[in-house]
């Protein structure tokens, strides 16, 4: 019998049927320089997808482009089969700073991402609903009424995170969201992420410059490298999760992943 390699890399990305989000030839820069060109990538519904590169490669440029935050200088994106001109009321958003509004507490803040503009109306008891859910999946049902100068880091971020999910997006996009949090921690969140976008049935965009990171949650890698920046090489990870007790294929991983880093910046 033989059995499949958990880990298939390709230089060339390959079709994504019905894809959440499906973007092509994308430019975007600042004062007329191109910071990425000629990214096209699409993201699956229900895929985590990881942007990995190193610092200043443009992930957080090419992120804000992909959730409709800045108009492409080229290409264009469909999020669900249409044109993507602005955000999108079925996706959501999570930083490196959960930014908490601080004089609303923990149940407020997670009801305050109902609120942004083109969310659809629901009535009050769906509104409950979905907050007290999406407190209670991210491990905080006993903070609900707690003021985030009450909350440590990582509390803080699993508010921001059920604040997203409380939107019920189609596809939820992060940039570098556990960057600030120390390692335990952060291990934690990168559980918690696969739990919950199962759960949710979303798909996700993470950006982190973080190898490892990528490697334990993603189910596809994608390296953004050069000047200007764009997709170099995609793996699709299938190594069953948890992922922690397969460590020779981490490693393989991981080593693949690194000497393309090198190589790329090499090129650059
Ligand atoms: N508002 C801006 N105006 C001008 N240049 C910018 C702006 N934002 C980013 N840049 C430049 O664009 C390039 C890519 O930045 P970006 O933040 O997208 O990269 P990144 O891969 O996310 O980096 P990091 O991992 O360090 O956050 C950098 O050279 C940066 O200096």
């Amino acid at each position: 019998m033989t059995v499949a390699d958990p880990i298939t890399a390709a230089a060339e990305p390959r079709a994504t049927p019905d894809p959440a989000l499906d973007a092509r030839g994308l430019r975007f820069g600042y004062q007329g320089r191109a910071v990425v060109d000629g990214v096209s990538l699409a993201i699956g519904k229900r895929e985590i997808v990881c942007l990995l590169g190193g610092s200043g490669s443009g992930k957080s440029t090419l992120l804000r482009g992909l959730a409709g935050l800045a108009a492409p200088d080229g290409g264009a994106v469909h999020f669900l089969g249409q044109p993507l001109l602005a955000p999108h009321p079925r996706a959501a958003l999570v930083f490196q700073q959960p930014s908490l509004l601080p004089w609303l507490d923990v149940s407020a803040n997670v009801g305050f991402g109902l609120d942004f503009a083109r969310q659809p109306a629901i009535d009050r008891q769906a509104r409950a609903r979905r907050i007290h859910d999406a407190i209670e999946a991210v491990g905080l049902a006993s903070h609900a009424h707690a003021y985030p100068a009450q909350l440590s880091g990582g509390q803080a971020q699993r508010v921001a995170l059920a604040r997203a999910l409380a939107r019920e997006p189609e596809l939820l996009f992060a940039d570098e969201p556990f960057s600030a949090l120390d390692a335990i921690t952060r291990a934690e969140m990168q559980s918690l992420l696969v739990d919950l976008v199962h759960r949710w049935h979303t798909a996700a965009l993470l950006v982190t410059h973080d190898i490892d990171e990528a490697i334990l949650v993603a189910d596809r890698i994608l390296l953004l490298a050069g000047r200007p920046g764009r997709i170099a090489r995609e793996w699709r990870v299938d190594i069953p999760r948890p992922r922690e007790e397969h460590g020779d294929e981490i490693v393989r991983l991981r080593l693949d992943i690194v000497a393309e880093l090198r190589a790329a910046t090499a090129r650059t």
